[in-house]
Formats: structure tokens, sequence, C-alpha cells
């Protein structure tokens, strides 16, 4: 079964940096079944694009305008990010629904967007502390995904990864335990299948604290597809051994 590992920068990096980080990384052709790809922020993509043309690493943006061409000042659209080659980007990051006041329907517009320029939408969905404490995560998942599926039809939605990244584990050390992540999941399996979006197309990735030192243990939960990783993104020997924990949960599968 294959591995996906899809790194998050942020807003994080400069030029000098990048370098190194993306340099390291076009070194290491990703293992047998596993995916290996970096979000980075825009202004970077033809660095990315310059150092991992030609090798297996797929780049990706972080966020896309959900119009197309046109006077909307200061965004960058889908056929943009097509034409600098990204493979993914990310949609409905828990940030920009907190920091930007994204809601349901933007973010639909954005996946639809990515899809009719032939870019991976990766949709982010997660609950609060607060949620997860008063077990209100569960309303709160299928009210997200429902809303998307609702919106944009069972098949556009089979052609998106899913990201469950639980607010609280994000940036904070604390990633959920593989249990969590596995209720988590197949909750979120059967809301969208129940949905209609066929169990066959469905990915679903994990992130929040994703790091060397833990990946093995996500990697093992069954139905993860793979990870989003931030912070230890950034850092090349973490993000390579995430990488040797997706290849070694290949090889054991
Ligand atoms: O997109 C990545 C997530 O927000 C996780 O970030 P983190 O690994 O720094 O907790």
């Amino acid at each position: 079964m294959k591995k996906i590992v899809l790194g998050n920068w942020k807003s994080v990096g400069d030029t000098a940096s990048n370098v190194v980080l993306l340099t390291a990384l076009a070194q290491h052709a990703p293992a047998a079944g596993v995916e290996l790809g970096v979000c980075v922020p825009y202004p970077y993509l033809p660095q990315a694009k310059a150092i991992l043309e030609g090798t297996e690493i797929g780049w990706g943006a972080q966020n896309v305008s959900p119009f197309g061409a046109g006077a909307y000042t200061g965004e960058v659209h889908a056929g943009m990010l097509a034409e600098f080659g990204c493979r993914y980007a990310l949609v409905g990051h828990s940030e920009r629904r907190q920091y930007f006041g994204e809601t349901d329907e933007l973010i639909a517009g954005k996946i639809d967007r990515l899809l009719a320029a032939n870019v991976r939408p990766v949709v982010c969905v997660g609950e609060t502390l607060a949620e997860r404490e008063s077990g209100a995560w569960r309303e709160m998942l299928e009210g997200q995904v429902r809303a998307l599926v609702t919106r944009l039809g069972v098949d556009k939605c089979a052609r998106a990864w899913f990201a469950y990244e639980p607010v609280w584990a994000i940036g904070t050390g604390r990633s959920a335990e593989p249990r969590d992540i596995a209720e988590a999941h197949a909750f979120l399996r059967r809301q969208l299948v129940a949905l209609g979006v066929p169990q066959r197309d469905l990915v679903l990735l994990y992130g929040g604290s994703v790091k060397a030192d833990n990946a093995q243990s996500i990697f093992a939960v069954p139905g993860c597809d793979g990870v989003l990783v931030g912070a230890a993104s950034r850092v090349v020997g973490e993000f390579a051994a995430i990488a040797a924990a997706a290849a070694r949960a290949v090889q054991g599968s």
C-alpha cells in the first residue's frame, strides 16, 4: 500500500535555507510506494521547481484563489500553480480558517478551481481542543466534509485528498495518539462513504506534530495513507527519517 509524505513549510523559509533543504531532498529518491512532496510559499515555487524537477519529488502550494484569472489583487489562481508544476495545493488548513476566516463555501470554491487545473487539493479538516474534549469532534468533522460534498458533489470530492489535522496537535509537539487518529480516520471514512464518495477513492492523511520519533506509529495506524508534516519538514534529518518510516511501513504492509 502506498504512503504519502507531504511537507508544509507554512510561512517559513528563505532562498538560502531552501536551497539546502531542497537539494538534500532531491538527492534522495523516494522509496518504492512512497510519494514525497513539499508545499512551499508562493515565491519559492520557481525555486522548488528548478531543484526538484526531474526527480520523483512533487511540490505544491499552501493556498489558491477561489477565482480564476482577473482583477483579484493579491490572489494566485490555480492556473498559475499548474504553470509552475504544482502537483498539490493545501486547502482549508486550520490556520487559514482561523486567521483568514475561510469558510466551507470559500474552501469548496478553491477545490473546484484546483481540480479544473489538474492540481490535487489536499483538504484539511480537524477539531479544536474544546471540541475534542467535549466529544463534539464527530459533529465537527461530519459538518466539514458534508459541507464540501454538498457544494462540490461526490465526483469532485473523490479526487481530493483529505488530511485529518486536529487543531490542538498542530505546532504543539503533542501529536494525536495513534488510537485517536485511527478513530477519527475511521469516522471520516464512514461519513464520506455515507455521503457517496467511493471507499476506493478515499485518501486520508494525518497532520499534527508528526516527527521522526512518532512517524512509525502513525504509519502503523490502519487506513492512514500518509502524513502532512509542518515544522519537521523544514529539518532535513527529520523529514528524511519520516520518509524512511513511510518506506518501512510500505515494505511491511
Ligand atoms: O500542515 C501541517 C500541520 O499544520 C502540522 O504542523 P506541525 O507538524 O508543525 O504540527
